[in-house]
Order: structure tokens, then sequence, then C-alpha cells
């Protein structure tokens, strides 16, 4: 398929950003979470070999699936975000491939386009502003821990979540990305999430279950709530309830690092303001697509193809993959395989 592709201009880009700043690093010291008592170094599986992690910092993410970097990205950097995501919502930019979202409780009615109505973009690859944040050195020093050198970014959102406006539909299933994802292996994937703002779970924090990114993929499916749920928004149905759930409050800047295996989700916003985060899902440019019929991810591939086919006017010429294909940007190093 002749699609977009993303091209060396990133490596150009990439030389023209400055320096990292020197961020304070604290491993998030919450309850609930897996003992690194027994650990031994020769069990590392989840992260490379590296001079970014502290050994602290590296078993905390073997054994719980996430870290939390405090105070990565700069007020500035987020303030850059937030001006391009409002023009980008007033339509006064629009980037070839974004994909803008409302709340489905709002979506079959004809407001204007606002900040105040879009719970989320998606697909930010071609937008420079926003994809300053994949490029971020601060992000990707650490995201290499987990990728190695060689790093594609595969995913980018913005998401605004909404005041919720008493269906509880600004809430996000528990789920894992992987479910999304038709590349491997999955240790050579993870997700950068940046709060905007301070986080807890008021607004609607995220939520995650500690440990999880050591079991396999789960099925996912539309969970069954009265008031609705979002397009796309799919959940595990079988997970443990008496798995210890642990909500991450977070300050403006801080970025948690996490496995696509690890379950995790979103509660509802109780308050009037949009609770905003911005994130990436990068994956080594080693990784190998797979084919993923017959698997669980089939419902999700059909539905993300039919979206594609619809939004780009193909019928039956696309498969998952190329869905994938062109999205992905490489952002350091060499493009090898996805
Ligand atoms: C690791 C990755 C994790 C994830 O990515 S999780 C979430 C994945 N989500 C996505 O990929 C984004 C999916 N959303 C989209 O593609 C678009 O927002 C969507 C749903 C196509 C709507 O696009 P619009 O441009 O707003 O199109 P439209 O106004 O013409 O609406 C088309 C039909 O869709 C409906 N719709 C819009 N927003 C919705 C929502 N939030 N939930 C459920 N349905 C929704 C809308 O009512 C309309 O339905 P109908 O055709 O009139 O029956
Ligand atoms: N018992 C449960 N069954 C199914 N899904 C759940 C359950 N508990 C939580 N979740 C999912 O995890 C997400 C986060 O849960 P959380 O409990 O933080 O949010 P909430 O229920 O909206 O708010 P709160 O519990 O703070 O009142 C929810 O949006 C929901 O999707
Ligand atoms: O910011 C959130 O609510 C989490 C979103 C999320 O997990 C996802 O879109 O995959
Ligand atoms: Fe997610
Ligand atoms: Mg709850």
């Amino acid at each position: 398929m002749n699609l977009p592709r993303a091209g060396a201009r990133l490596q150009i880009l990439l030389g023209h950003l400055g320096q990292p700043s020197a961020p304070a690093i604290v491993a998030q010291p919450v309850s609930g979470l897996a003992s690194p008592a027994s650990f031994h170094p020769e069990q590392f599986q989840y992260t490379l070999d590296n001079n970014v992690l502290s050994l602290e910092q590296r078993k905390f993410y073997e054994e719980n699936g996430f870290l939390v970097i405090k105070n990565l990205v700069s007020d500035d950097d987020i303030q850059r975000f937030r001006a391009e995501f409002e023009r980008i919502c007033r339509e006064e930019v629009k980037p070839p491939g974004i994909v803008i979202m409302r709340d489905v409780a709002l979506a079959k009615q004809d407001y204007m386009l606002s900040d105040r109505i879009v719970s989320k973009i998606q697909d930010f690859q071609e937008d420079e502003e926003l994809f300053r944040y994949c490029l971020l050195p601060e992000i990707l020093k650490y995201v290499e821990c987990f990728t190695g050198p060689n790093i594609m970014a595969l995913h980018g959102m913005l998401i605004n979540k909404p005041p919720d406006v008493g269906k509880k539909t600004s809430r996000h299933p528990l789920h894992q990305d992987l479910h999304y994802f038709p590349f491997r292996p999955s240790n050579l994937i993870v997700c950068a999430w940046t709060a905007m703002e301070h986080i807890d779970r008021n607004n609607g924090c995220l939520v995650v279950l500690p440990g999880t990114h050591k079991g396999t993929l789960k099925p996912h499916a539309y969970p069954k709530w009265e008031g609705g749920v979002n397009k796309m928004y799919h959940g595990i149905q079988d997970y443990d309830p008496n798995s210890p759930r642990v909500h991450l409050v977070m300050e403006k800047g801080d970025t948690v690092f996490f496995h696509p295996l690890l379950i995790h989700g979103s509660g509802r916003n109780r308050t009037q303001g949009f609770r905003k985060a911005i994130s990436c899902h990068f994956g080594s440019s080693d990784c190998q697509f797979i084919d993923v019929s017959g698997t669980s991810q089939e419902n999700i591939a059909k539905e993300v193809v039919e979206m594609a086919e619809k939004k780009y006017g193909f019928q039956g010429v696309m498969d998952f993959k190329d869905t994938w294909m062109f999205r992905s940007r490489l952002v350091k190093g060499e493009r090898i395989n996805i």
C-alpha cells in the first residue's frame, strides 16, 4: 500500500532539540505493590541493561510493570502541547491523519468542536508541535531502557477526560494496550503517559494492577455499562477483582512508563475541569508484525480496519498492520521491521 510514511526529517528534527534538563527521579512509593525482596539481577526480562535507571527503579518496573518519574516534562512544553491541542480543537490547524474524538455521551449532539467537547485526539504524528512530545530527549532517555536504541513512536494521544455528565462514560475500562497492537515482542514496547496537570481520583487518575504485565494478553470486549461506552474502549471481562489496584496520583509533568500488558484504566472525572494527559506508545523497530487472525485481537482489528477504511475512503484493501504502519514514525536509531 502506498500510504504516507514518516521520513528522515525526524532525524533532522531530533538534531534541533535541546539537551535534557536533569529531572528529579523518584520511584513511586505506593502500597499494595509486589515486593522486590527476593529479586536476582539475572531475572531482568522487562528492562534492558542501561545506565539510566537505578537498580531500584529497574527492579520496580520488573516487579510492577510501571515506573513513575516525577517532574520529567517542563511546564513550558506542557503549555505548548495545551495550546496546540486548543488550536486543533478549534480546527485552526488540521494535521493529516488526526482523530478527534468526543465522549459518547455527547457524540450525537451537534456542538461546535472546541476543547470543551473533545475527549481525546489521537494520531498526531503529522503535527510537529504535538509530536515534539515523542521526541523529547528526557522521554526517549527512559524509553530506550525498554525498547533499546531503535525507537518507533507508534501512537500518540492527548486525552482530555471530560467532566462526567452522570453516565460514567468518562471512565476508561481496565485493559491492556497490547490488545490494540499487532507487533511483538511486548517487552520491547512501552507507553509514556505524562500528566498535564495535577491528577488524582477526583478527576480520574490512571489505575493500575501492579504485576499484571507478567500475565498474558486477555480477551477484551465492550463492558456492559448502562450509560454507554466509548467507541473502541474495550475492557477485560474476567480480571481478578481481588487484585490490588493502585491509583496513580500525579503532578503536572510527572510521567509514568508502563508495559503494554499492564492492566490499567481510569476512573470517572467528578470535577468540572477537563483532565489532560499526553501519551505515546513506543516500540523497538526490531519488533515484528504478527497476524492476529484467530486470536482474541480479531475483534479490535476488525473495528480499526473498518474505521480506517471509512476515514481514508478505501474498501477491502487495508489490514490491521497497514493501519499501524502509516501511523508510526521513527524517533531514534534505524527503522528495521515495523
Ligand atoms: C493503546 C491504544 C488504546 C486506545 O487507542 S483506546 C481507544 C481507541 N480509540 C480510537 O481509536 C478512537 C476511536 N474513535 C474514532 O475513530 C472517532 O472518534 C469516531 C468514533 C469514528 C467518531 O468520529 P467522528 O469524526 O466524530 O464521526 P461522526 O461524528 O460522524 O460519528 C460517527 C458515528 O460514531 C458515533 N460516535 C462518535 N463518537 C463516539 C464515541 N465516543 N463512542 C461511540 N460512538 C461514537 C457517532 O454517534 C456516529 O454514529 P452514527 O453513525 O450516527 O450511528
Ligand atoms: N469492580 C470493577 N469492575 C469492573 N471495572 C472496574 C471495577 N473497578 C474499577 N473498574 C474499572 O477501573 C476504572 C478505574 O476505577 P476507579 O475505581 O478508579 O474509578 P471509578 O469507579 O470511576 O471511581 P471511584 O472508585 O474513585 O469512585 C473504572 O473506570 C472501571 O472501568
Ligand atoms: O488517560 C487515560 O484515561 C488512559 C487512557 C488509556 O489507557 C488508553 O487510551 O489506552
Ligand atoms: Fe491504555
Ligand atoms: Mg470505583
